[in-house]
């Protein structure tokens, strides 16, 4: 699947852009503040989720634009040709929720999840690099995106957990005694985290499958990678367990300790992702910065594959300010897997010799002060 042509309003320090892109790699240089972060964000929200940043929608309107923001893509995928289109922010009154607005070939969309019938796109940020060191909750997210890629439904289960805990801890921190609501809200609970914790699960054993026959990755190395958690740990067992019904009766054990903390203590959205370096046999958070930096591009590389493989859609990968961190030898590896696997590849830098390895056979860019201009 490829982008073919974008065009921003209002978005960031982009008052108005409209940008023909092409296949394979797509180099974007430019200064620092240029704006090349921001063009790989617009990029990010042509899927589920607030983007590579995170931000708030009001945030991204330029100069908090009254009429928001909006993202404009012509793709080529699976399926054909379509137009995607979304936005929010500004005197929108939610421009501060979670809700955007997606249109599909000019028709309202019923969720953003439908843009991935069209694209998957996945990213590396240098805010990414504390990744393994970092809290749980960031990784549980990565692991998340990594699923949504390959499995739609995971952005609406993750949704409905977090709806359905919300309601447990406020009756928690309630004191309340209510057995019929625990009740009520626990089967819910159980239903979506065991449906939350079976896709993460799958999707690290299809991930450990694909780093097993993964051809030589050059300087990326190989990872182990394996999942905690008490849902995790049953379905790793490989005991026949019922995880929701087994789920739902911890949930209803741990009512009164989880009434002194005021929250749920237990479940999916504890787990972690637990990555090792395999040639060292090391945690991934004990190897060093360039380690952890190269262990990170090498899975999400594997993820790549994987996505290519299952999905018949090779996905979108969005590299912010990678290539400034290799050296010449890992860069022309990098380049060299990404060309194999034919994704459409976004990446940044502030000067363009990083890229000379691919000058003739990548699509250059250049970004300033909120213009981008070819060669
Ligand atoms: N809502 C907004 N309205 C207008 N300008 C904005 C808005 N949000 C961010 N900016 C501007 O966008 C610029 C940052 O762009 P971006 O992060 O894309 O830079 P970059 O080219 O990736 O730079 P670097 O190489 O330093 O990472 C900053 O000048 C910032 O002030």
């Amino acid at each position: 699947m490829t982008i073919g042509k974008l065009r921003l309003t209002n978005f960031r320090n982009y008052a108005s852009l409209s940008v023909d892109l092409s296949p394979g790699a797509v180099v974007l240089t430019g200064d620092n503040g240029a704006g090349k972060t921001n063009l790989l964000e617009a990029i990010s929200l042509l899927s589920p989720g607030r983007g590579l940043r995170r931000a708030a929608y009001a945030e991204i309107a330029r100069d908090g634009a009254a009429g928001g923001f909006v993202v404009h893509a012509h793709v080529d995928g699976p399926e054909g040709e379509a137009d995607i289109g979304t936005g929010a922010g500004g005197s929108d009154p939610d421009a501060e929720g979670a809700v955007r607005k997606v249109r599909i070939n000019g028709a309202p969309a019923r969720s953003a999840d439908d843009m991935l019938e069209w694209l998957r796109v996945m990213w590396l940020t240098p805010a990414m690099d504390g990744l393994f060191t970092g809290p749980a909750a960031d990784r549980r997210r990565f692991l998340d995106r990594l699923v949504l890629t390959i499995d739609p439904g995971h952005g609406r289960r993750a949704l409905d957990y977090e709806k359905a805990m919300r309601g447990r801890n406020r009756l928690l921190s309630e004191g309340s005694r209510n057995s019929a609501w625990f009740d009520a809200i626990e089967t819910q609970m159980a239903e979506t985290g065991a449906a939350i914790a079976a896709a993460r699960f799958e999707m690290v054993r299809l991930l450990k499958a694909m780093i097993e026959r993964a051809p030589d990755t050059g300087p990326f190395p190989k990872a182990d990678v394996a999942l905690s958690g008490v849902l995790e740990a049953g379905l790793a067992s490989g005991a026949a367990v019922d995880a929701e019904e087994d789920f739902r009766a911890r949930l209803a054990e741990g009512r009164e300790r989880d009434r002194a903390a005021g929250r749920t203590l237990e479940g999916p959205h504890r787990s972690d992702l637990l990555v090792r370096h395999r040639p060292k046999d090391m945690p991934a958070e004990l190897c060093s910065t360039g380690e952890q930096k190269a262990l990170l591009v090498g899975l999400v590389l594997s993820h790549a594959r994987l996505t290519g493989e299952l999905s018949g859609m090779a996905p979108i990968l969005l590299l912010d300010e990678i290539a400034a961190h290799f050296d010449h030898r890992r860069r022309a590896a990098l380049f060299g897997i990404l060309d194999d696997l034919g994704c459409q590849v976004f990446m940044t830098g502030t000067e363009r010799e990083l890229f000379a390895a691919i000058e003739g056979r990548a699509r250059f860019l250049t970004v300033s002060a909120g213009a981008v201009s070819t060669g």
